[in-house]
């Protein structure tokens, strides 16, 4: 590469002048931290100058590289993590709440530090003799203690276990005779037991080499765990060297967090969160992530069955219980998070709806009162033989009521109302759908009477085949188990309304045991008339019964939500003379009312949303599996 001066790849623009900023920023200041910073920050915008070579951006970049790796290295610049490490556990040392404190201490020899770093840190580090000489010398020291302990026939042993929450007195020198110590050196006895090259195990009650390795962990970097592990041991002993095989050994930060995972899955569920953390396949290691679970294209493979020790969709610490405590025995073995989501999401607490909200579909309203509302109201009569159907259909056009009259049906049988769609079903975890299913109907049972209105249940419903996917089969196998269930139980007061505007995608089990199939048609001729006036009767109009007539005659074929959808058009009509400058002042008594040609120009605005072809296989099919509306 030819060899430039830095000086001569002279930049003119706002990156250039922000660049050299940095640069003389970074001659001035005596924080080796900012400054690493700094370097940093002024290699990345040499990437972003545009009008670089690819070459000299190279040469910028290299040059920048190794200036911040010679200042990276240098044991007298940030190569000292000891350092920082006190100053971020200076400030929690006396924290009050967390109740311990920190018994880590600056080491003032940095070379030291660098040394014992680059010896742990490079391969084929091995225990020597004088090492073990180290630990054996431990161990007899903490057997000395332990035999005073005994003599003194203290009750210290008694008690607390987890040093997180043991009360430590705020000296430096700890109490290696607290119950916290020796417990966590049991636990830590597996993993550190013969590790060395002696066949005396040298990890023992009584020898806790993570402490004699507290400070080597300094070095390291390790902040969080050096101040878990100093909690109950003693200060720092003189280091002892890692020992070999990379594998077998753990540091304290890593066994700590094992442990604490292991302690948190056996627990299950009664410390409530899941953990932050997953674990490392191989190592047992945790791996810290943000939010959820790190994916990368070298991650693991996440298999969409949800993991039942998952938490990640109904994390249990999330129960939500009823406010009185008690579970319903119907609800004890669903998911309270499904619970949670079909109260908040599924029922429906609407505005109550009266059969007059309801225009025309007389035969439809005389049908579903006689067979529906009446038993609900009086399930003491309409017993045996007059047991009411508990599973209707209602087909038809889109737009013409049923949803309407689902909801009437609920609020004027006093029943809870339940709508749900395909959607509502369906969750990103294979398995969670059927659930969802089964959570749906035993909280329709708590809660009867009730009424589960299936929207497009052709969607959730449609004829099963070799070639669907097996976790829909699952859900429509559920669902008719379910409906079955629904359909025949005696005692149960839950209705199932299945609206459609496919009737013949629908599965034959499904048809079957919706025994009602109910027609809801185009609106006719007068109830074309009924919406109009009703919904012109909260509006300033103009309209004379000639008008409302010639309306309906005009919206022949167009369903009730198209009528309605007419109208909303139409009173805007007048709202459509007024000019722009005037709107924002004009008072609502200025506003022209509705008339008959703001009828005409919206009627050519919106047109009949179903075709006549489609009207003729409704009634195919009303003919053939209908129950007689029309
Ligand atoms: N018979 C009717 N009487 C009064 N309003 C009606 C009638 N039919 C439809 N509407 C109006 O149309 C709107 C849509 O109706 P609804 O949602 O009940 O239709 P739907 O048959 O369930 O449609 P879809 O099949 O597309 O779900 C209703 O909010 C209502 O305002």
């Amino acid at each position: 590469m030819e060899t430039k001066s830095i000086e001569s790849i002279e930049t003119k623009n706002e990156f250039a002048s922000y660049y050299k900023t940095i640069k003389v920023r970074v001659n001035e200041t005596d924080d080796n931290y900012v400054k690493a910073s700094l370097l940093r920050k002024s290699s990345s915008i040499i990437g972003r100058l545009p009008w670089l070579s690819n070459q000299d951006s190279c040469f910028l970049l290299g040059d920048h590289l190794k200036q911040y790796v010679d200042f990276v290295d240098d044991k007298k610049s940030i190569n000292n993590y000891a350092e920082q490490i006190q100053s971020l556990t200076r400030g929690l040392r006396d924290d009050a709440r967390l109740r311990w404190r920190s018994s880590l201490e600056l080491e003032s020899d940095d070379s030291t530090c660098n040394e014992e770093k680059s010896c742990c840190l490079g391969s084929g580090c091995e225990a020597t003799g004088k090492d073990i000489a180290l630990l054996l010398q431990a161990r007899n020291k903490i057997k000395e203690l332990d035999l005073e302990r005994e003599n003194d026939g203290s009750a210290m042993n008694k008690g607390n276990s987890s040093h997180f929450s043991a009360t430590v007195p705020n000296k430096r020198k700890m109490d290696t005779t607290s119950p916290g110590h020796s417990n966590q050196t049991f636990k830590n006895k597996k993993t550190f037991e013969g590790d060395f090259k002696t066949n005396k195990p040298l990890y023992t009650r009584e020898n806790p080499v993570h402490q004699l390795f507290s400070k080597s962990t300094n070095l390291f970097g390790h902040s969080e765990v050096v101040q878990g592990t100093s909690r109950s041991c003693e200060p720092p002993q003189k280091p002892v060297p890692k020992q070999s095989g990379a594998s077998s050994f753990r540091t304290a930060s890593e066994e700590l967090r094992k442990q604490s995972l292991k302690k948190n899955n056996s627990n299950n569920g009664s410390m409530g969160s899941r953990p932050s953390y997953s674990v490392g396949e191989e190592t047992g290691v945790p791996k810290k992530s943000l939010g959820g679970r790190a994916r990368s294209v070298m991650g693991r493979f996440v298999p969409p069955v949800r993991n039942e020790n998952s938490k990640e969709m109904y994390d249990e610490s999330d129960q939500s219980q009823p406010e009185n405590g008690e579970v319903d025995e119907r609800l004890k073995h669903i998911e309270p998070k499904m619970i949670e989501m079909i109260r908040s999401e599924i029922m429906d607490c609407g505005s109550p709806i009266t059969w007059d909200d309801i225009a025309g579909l007389h035969f439809a309203k005389k049908t579903i009162q006689e067979i529906v509302v009446w038993p609900m109201l009086r399930p003491d009569i309409f017993t045996g033989l007059r047991r009411p159907p508990k599973g209707i259909l209602l087909f038809g056009p889109p737009g013409t009521g049923k949803t309407l009259i689902g909801k009437c049906i609920a609020s004027q049988s006093k029943s809870t109302f339940f709508s749900i769609s395909a959607s509502s079903l369906t969750s990103k975890w294979i398995g969670d759908g059927e659930k969802m299913v089964r959570a749906l109907f035993a909280v329709a049972r708590v809660h009867q009477p009730s009424v589960v209105f299936i929207d497009e249940i052709d969607s959730l419903l449609s004829k099963r085949s070799d070639t669907e996917h097996e976790s829909s089969r699952r859900i429509k196998t559920e669902f008719l188990v379910q409906l079955d269930g629904a359909t025949t139980g005696d005692e149960d007061r839950l209705l199932v309304v299945g609206a459609t505007n496919r009737p013949q995608e629908l599965d034959e089990a499904a048809r079957r045991r919706l025994v009602k199939r109910l027609y809801i048609p185009l609106p006719d001729y007068e109830a074309r008339k009924e919406m109009v006036s009703r919904l012109m009767s909260s509006e300033r109009n103009s309209l004379h019964d000639t008008d409302i007539d010639e309306i309906a005659h005009l919206t022949d074929g167009y369903s009730g939500a198209d009528v309605k959808n007419v109208c909303q058009e139409a009173a805007l009509g007048p709202i459509r003379s007024i000019s722009f400058s005037q709107i924002e002042f004009i008072s609502h008594d200025q506003v022209k009312p509705i008339g008959m040609n703001d009828f005409k120009s919206a009627l050519s605005r919106v047109r009949s949303s179903v075709s006549p072809s489609d009207l003729d296989s409704y009634l195919e099919w009303d003919k053939l599996y209908g129950s007689g509306s029309t």
